[in-house]
Parts: C-alpha cells; structure tokens; sequence
C-alpha cells in the first residue's frame, strides 16, 4: 500500500502533456507482434498494464524493446507464429492484456495460463471463454469463469460469426484477435458500438477488415483470416482517460486555466468533454489534427460552474472508464447528476458503482446509489469538506485512485488516499504532472 494525502494547491495552470494511450498501446504491441518485420511506435504509455502485455507477447516468441529516445521496437512472429510460452502469463491489473490476449491464444496451437492480482481475478473472463470456445479452443477457469485460467487454442479454428451481448470492445476485439490466424472470415455483430481502435489498426496492419451498418443499425465487421500483417510505424496519441482527470480538475478548482496538449479525440472516446460541455464546463479544442490515424487536439479548460444534468445512458461506451471522475465534477455542480445504464462498471478493477459512491460520502458529497448508476446532488461549486480522518478505500484501482485525488485537490480538508500504487497501471506520472500544473 502507498497511501497519500491529496489537498488543496491553488489552480492549475500551464500546459502538460499526459502518456499515450492505454487501448492503442495494447494494441500496437499485439499487432506489431503478430506483423512480419519491425514496427515502431512513438509516445508508447509504459504502464504497467502495456508493459503486461509487452511481457506476455515476448514470452510467445516477439522481440520488444524499448529505444534511447523512448521508442519501442517490435519485431514480430507473423499471424500463426505465436510460440508456446514456457511459463504463466502474468497480467497483473490489465483486463485487457487478459481478453485481448485469450483471443490470440484460442487461434494458435499452444496453451498458455493466464494469472493476474486479486482485483484481476475477480473479474468475468465467461464473457471471451464462450465465443472462443466456439471457434475449438479449450478453457480451463476457476470457477465462475476467473483467472488463474488455461486456455488451449484450437489447432484448427472455425471462425465465428458472434453478436455480442454485452457492449466491450474487449470482447469485440478477443474475437477479431481469434480470427487473425482462423481460415474464412470471422464476423463480429456490435449493436452498440465501442471504442473502435482494433477496427482502426487492423486495416492500418494491412488486415482485410469491412464495417458495415445492417438494418437494425449494428455495426457488422468482418475480418478474413489467415492475414498476413505488414509492419508499421505507429505514433500514440495522448489518452482522453488520462487527460479526463486534469480536465475535470481544472474544471472545478477555482482559476485554473490548464492547456493538456495531444488528447486523442477518438468519437468512441471523448464523450466525457461533451457532457462536461453539456454541464457548462469550458473545454475548447486547440489545433484539432490527426495522429496515428486518430483525432487529436489540444484541449484548454478554464475552472467553470457546474450544472448537474441527466447524462444519457447511449454515452455509457464511449466513456466507460470517465464515470468515476465524471462523478466528482457531479459532486461539485449546482443541483442534481443522474447517471444510468452503468452496470458494466460493477466489473471493472473494482464495482466503480459502489466503491465511488462510498468515497465521495466519505468526502462529504451526496450522493445515492441504484442498481445501475449514481444520483448526485452537487455542491454548486464548493469543494467537499475533505476525508482526513480515514482514507478512502481504491481497492486496486487506478481510476478510483485518480478519481479521489482530483477531489482532494479542490477540497476544504484534504483527501487521503488509501493506495496510489495501481495509479502506475495506466498514468506513471499522475502525482508529477499534478505538482507541475500546481506549481505553474
Ligand atoms: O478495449 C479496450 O482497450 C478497453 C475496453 C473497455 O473495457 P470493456 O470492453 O470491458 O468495456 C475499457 O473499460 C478498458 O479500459 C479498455
Ligand atoms: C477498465 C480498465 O482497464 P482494464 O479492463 O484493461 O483492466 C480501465 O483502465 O479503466
């Protein structure tokens, strides 16, 4: 455990820069791995979640290593040459190194053992276990469908035509990963579309990949197998995850006017600046470009009132990880937040619904709990009284962590965080760029 104490600093000002993002950088590593020659890529986010994936795709056969100037080089196996890795695969905090990663190994004759930490292994793994077992690849689970899982990939795999039931671009991507290396074309059905990076780098990998919109408005994607991938060179865009957290900071410390430069604006990602927007927050885009293929800018936030709204249930995918942090500008709003349809968050590295809900009460915010969301009533721009006597409980997870700072930072007494070591997972140099903007 490594606790701190997270308390007023005055406005955050200046320009910072956050890492890459987490969802590209997975899978630049996977895809450079499976891609025949050497793919480089800028701007990499050397978390512990990438470097899990980092670790487990050397361990079947690729060579990954990091540059001088901050650059990794992959050289890959080919799609097929995935080799036996001789000891378990250990994921650590990373959902989807493990989903991501189960998908590749279900098309390749090897077996591989999936381990990960305790909140990992909580998680439901059912949700890639029953349309890879269709494609012939065997799994080995403990009960209820966790890690520490075995999963024997097919040595002839049938592709898979599979609507998903729930909507999780790791499950998405686990089954399109399976058709990289299975005969005929594998076809994902996506009602709801999700974060679209998979699609996105596939084709950029020289993979034939279609999206098509059918009758009923689901996107239809369809992959053909046995692809042979090209190398690249891959530039990350920042992460509009990471960014999330100084956004809504300087949103609600009063006179900040922070500059976060590179925000991947990706649609399937950004739609917490809309809401905050929605709210009355003032979040202009400088310099919008494109990056890697994805839309970038530079994003200047000025401390705003907040007004609490309805957030709609349809923004849910294309903000799943920002509800934590989007509950806090909620505690700090005139009147009332409701949020709905996030029940996925209940399956993330801790339930997001409750565990936050208990923080922020602890913080002095109103805040009630249903069975899919949370109702706040803000503030109206205050900072909660602070949680000093107690830290509040992460439970491994770095967006509860990020989260809860953010609060203390506009806070009357300060916030005690219980744990900022998961923070690591995903944003190396949180605590930096916080003394950075504090101190601009
Ligand atoms: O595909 C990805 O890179 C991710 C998908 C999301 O998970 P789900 O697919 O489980 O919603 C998200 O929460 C996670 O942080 C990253
Ligand atoms: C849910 C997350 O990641 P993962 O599923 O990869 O653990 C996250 O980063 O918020």
């Amino acid at each position: 455990m490594r606790p701190r104490r997270f308390s007023a600093q005055g406005p955050l000002k200046g320009r910072i820069r956050v890492p890459g993002d987490k969802s590209i950088s997975h899978r630049s590593i996977m895809l450079g791995a499976l891609a025949v020659g050497e793919t480089r890529v800028t701007g990499l986010l050397e978390g512990e979640d990438v470097l899990s994936t980092a670790a487990a795709m050397r361990a079947m056969g690729a060579t990954i290593e990091r540059q001088a100037n901050g650059d990794w080089l992959v050289a890959g196996v080919g799609v097929g040459g995935l080799l036996q890795p001789t000891g378990a695969l250990d994921m650590g905090n990373s959902g989807t190194s493990t989903r991501l990663l189960m998908g590749l190994v279900a098309s390749h004759p090897i077996t591989a053992c999936f381990v990960g930490d305790a909140s990992l292994s909580k998680r439901p793994m059912g949700r890639v276990i029953d349309p890879l077992s269709q494609t012939g690849a065997r799994f080995t689970a403990y009960p209820g469908g966790r890690l520490p899982l075995i999963v024997e990939g097919a040595a002839t795999p049938v592709p898979l035509t599979y609507r998903l039931p729930v909507a999780s671009a790791q499950v998405k991507s686990a089954v399109l990963l399976a058709g990289l290396n299975t005969p005929g074309v594998t076809t994902v059905i996506e009602p709801i579309p999700t974060r679209d990076h998979s699609e996105r780098m596939l084709r950029g990998f020289g993979a034939d990949l279609s999206v098509e919109i059918d009758s009923d408005g689901a996107r239809v994607i369809r992959l053909s197998g046995e692809a042979e991938l090209k190398p690249q060179t891959i530039t990350v865009p920042g992460d509009p995850s990471s960014a999330a957290f100084f956004v809504v900071a300087a949103l609600i410390v009063p006179g900040s006017d922070l500059v976060i430069e590179n925000v991947g604006l990706n649609p399937t990602r950004a739609a917490l600046f809309d809401v905050l927007r929605l709210m009355g927050g003032s979040i202009e885009e400088l310099d919008r470009r494109d990056v890697g293929g994805e839309p970038v800018a530079d994003l200047r936030v000025r401390a705003s009132t907040l007004t609490g709204i309805d957030v709609d249930p349809a923004v849910v995918p294309s903000m799943v990880d920002e509800f934590p942090v989007l509950f806090v500008a909620a505690a700090h709003a005139q009147g009332r937040t409701v949020t709905r349809g996030l029940e996925e968050l209940r399956v993330k590295e801790s339930d997001r619904i409750t565990v936050m809900r208990v923080a922020l009460e602890q913080a002095g915010a109103r805040v009630q709990e249903t069975e899919d969301g949370l109702i706040i009533d803000g503030t109206g721009g205050e900072g909660l009284r602070g949680a000093n006597n107690q830290p509040v409980a992460t439970h491994l997870d770095h967006r509860i962590a990020m989260s809860m700072a953010v609060a203390g930072l506009a806070s009357q007494g300060g916030v005690e965080v219980d744990d900022t070591r998961p923070i690591t997972t995903s944003f190396p140099v949180f605590e930096q760029l916080i003394a950075s903007a504090t101190a601009a």
